[in-house]
């Protein structure tokens, strides 16, 4: 057994209908397959249909699962009501929503236009309230027990530059995880969030990561773990939060980024501090216990 390994029992997700935003691509896609592979069916949608439908094909011929994809700008209400309504008109229902689109790039926020910061919080922001509020009703009035999984970023608490519209919306994200899962709570509806550290995929790393940094800056010299995370890792915790085994976890944001969000910890400059190093240290220290010991 390993980290790259599919970690819930078959069937887990059987019976359910999960639509994964932005699921065309990257985290999306692999969350899609391993859903699939516990028995869900699966919605995709986002703006492109072409990388959609190629996606919805490559997933149902390496799961053997149904898909279906639906064009949808998350930024557009009336778009998320027609995939909410061909799902049910296929699938019958709809049980999970995993809220994974969004748009991001770095840059200094001076250099920025206000619709370039409109761009990114709208998708993330607006477009989660959006399809969480549309399916929200839906489950209130049909008295489905549904849940929620909004993909955020630990610098949606710890604060991060260059990002700053992405770090906005993602705070506002987490704010309404949390309140909605009170609030929700009374209707057996849950939400949660995961908080993904570095996980290479095409659309962050040529935004986020091009190859002028990449060059420059190695994540394994800044990850605790020294590792990138494997996209079954966010895969797994997915699917369990999706699935009746965390029945009980409501309100819950996870961090899943081998510690690099620690990296702030007042003392972990001593990182860099050699064996030798410690041993005069040590004698340091305890000759001024010593001294403090006598003049006391
Ligand atoms: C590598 C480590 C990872 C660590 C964790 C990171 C945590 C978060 C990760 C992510 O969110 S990854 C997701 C990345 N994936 C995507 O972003 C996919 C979807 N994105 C897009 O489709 C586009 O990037 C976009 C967000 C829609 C922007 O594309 P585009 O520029 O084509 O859109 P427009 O509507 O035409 O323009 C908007 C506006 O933005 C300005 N702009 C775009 N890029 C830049 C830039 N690099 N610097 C400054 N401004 C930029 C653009 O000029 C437009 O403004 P105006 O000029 O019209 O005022
Ligand atoms: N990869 C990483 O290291 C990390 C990723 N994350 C988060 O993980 C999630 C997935 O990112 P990742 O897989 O890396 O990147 P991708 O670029 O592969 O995924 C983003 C998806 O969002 C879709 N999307 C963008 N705009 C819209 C829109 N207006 N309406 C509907 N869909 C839209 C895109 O499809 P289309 O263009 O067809 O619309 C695309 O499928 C994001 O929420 C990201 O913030 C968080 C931390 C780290």
């Amino acid at each position: 057994m390993n980290h790259t390994q599919g970690m819930l029992r078959d069937d887990a997700l059987r019976g359910k209908t999960i639509i994964v935003t932005g699921g065309g691509t990257g985290l999306g896609k692999s969350m899609a397959t391993y859903f699939l592979k516990l028995g869900a069916n699966v919605v995709i949608c986002s703006r492109r249909k072409d990388v959609l439908d190629e996606a919805a094909l490559d997933l149902e011929q390496t799961t053997g699962g149904s898909v279906l994809a639906v064009a949808c700008d998350v930024r557009k209400p009336e778009q998320i009501e027609q995939v909410i309504a061909e799902a049910i008109a296929r699938f019958g229902a709809v049980h999970g929503l995993v809220n994974n689109s969004a748009g991001n790039f770095i840059s200094p926020t001076e250099r920025l236009s206000y619709k370039a910061i409109d761009v990114i919080v709208d998708i993330v922001l607006r477009g989660t309230y959006y399809f969480t509020l549309a399916l929200g009703k839906y489950w209130i009035e049909k008295e489905i027990k549904g849940t929620v999984l909004n993909i955020s970023t630990t610098y949606a608490w710890t604060g991060s530059g260059w990002v700053v519209p992405s770090a906005m919306a993602k705070a506002g994200v987490l704010a309404m995880t949390k309140s909605l899962a009170f609030e929700w709570a009374t209707h057996g509806i849950r939400l949660n969030a995961i908080a993904p550290g570095p996980f290479p995929t095409k659309g962050a790393w040529d935004r986020l990561f091009p190859a002028e940094l990449a060059e420059k800056f190695a994540f394994e010299n800044r990850i605790p773990l020294k590792r990138v995370g494997d996209h079954q890792e966010l895969a797994n915790l997915a699917a369990y939060l999706m699935s009746d085994f965390s029945a009980y976890v409501t309100g819950e944001v996870i961090t899943l980024d081998g510690g690099e969000v620690l990296a702030a910890g007042q003392f972990n400059f001593l990182n860099e501090v050699t064996g030798e190093q410690w041993d005069t240290i040590e004698g340091q220290i305890k000759n001024a216990n010593r001294s403090s010991k006598k003049e006391s």
